[in-house]
């Protein structure tokens, strides 16, 4: 089985297009690169460029059919690593997540700490 490539919103944002670099997109935690579909876009690559790097699910959402999310799914390279994630199985919305601590053994302990601080 092959294996998932796993990517950190931050190494996405590196890939925003600029300075010859590729431009990369999250889709609901998954991670796309569409350089090459940017000439092929019908609402031309200047939108797609604005989003570059980032999470454009909004984004996508409000302007686009079925069709274009199945044309999509041909552009994936990859997945976010699984604690940034925000949505669920099914492609829900999970809660939001109060605290990002870093991985480690303190991780635990910091959440506890942190959602002993807010409530
Ligand atoms: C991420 C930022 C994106 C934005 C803001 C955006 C925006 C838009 C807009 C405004 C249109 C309407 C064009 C018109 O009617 O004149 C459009 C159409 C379309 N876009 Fe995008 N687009 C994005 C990314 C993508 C990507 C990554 C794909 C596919 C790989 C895609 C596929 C399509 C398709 C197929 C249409 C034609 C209408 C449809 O089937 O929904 N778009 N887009």
């Amino acid at each position: 089985m092959e294996e998932v490539k796993r990517y950190t919103r931050a190494e996405v944002a590196v890939n925003n297009g600029k300075g010859g670099k590729p431009v990369w997109l999250i889709y609901k935690d998954k991670v796309y690169d569409v350089t090459n579909y940017l000439v092929e876009h019908p609402g031309g690559d200047a939108v797609i460029m604005e989003e570059a790097g980032t999470d454009c699910t909004e984004a996508f959402d409000s302007e686009h059919s079925k069709e274009a999310l199945t044309l999509l799914t041909k552009h994936k390279i990859g997945e976010l690593v699984e604690e940034e994630k925000r949505y669920d199985e099914n492609g829900k919305k999970k809660k939001r997540v109060i605290s990002a601590a870093p991985d480690g053994p303190s991780r635990s302990c910091m959440s506890r700490i942190t959602c002993g601080l807010i409530g």
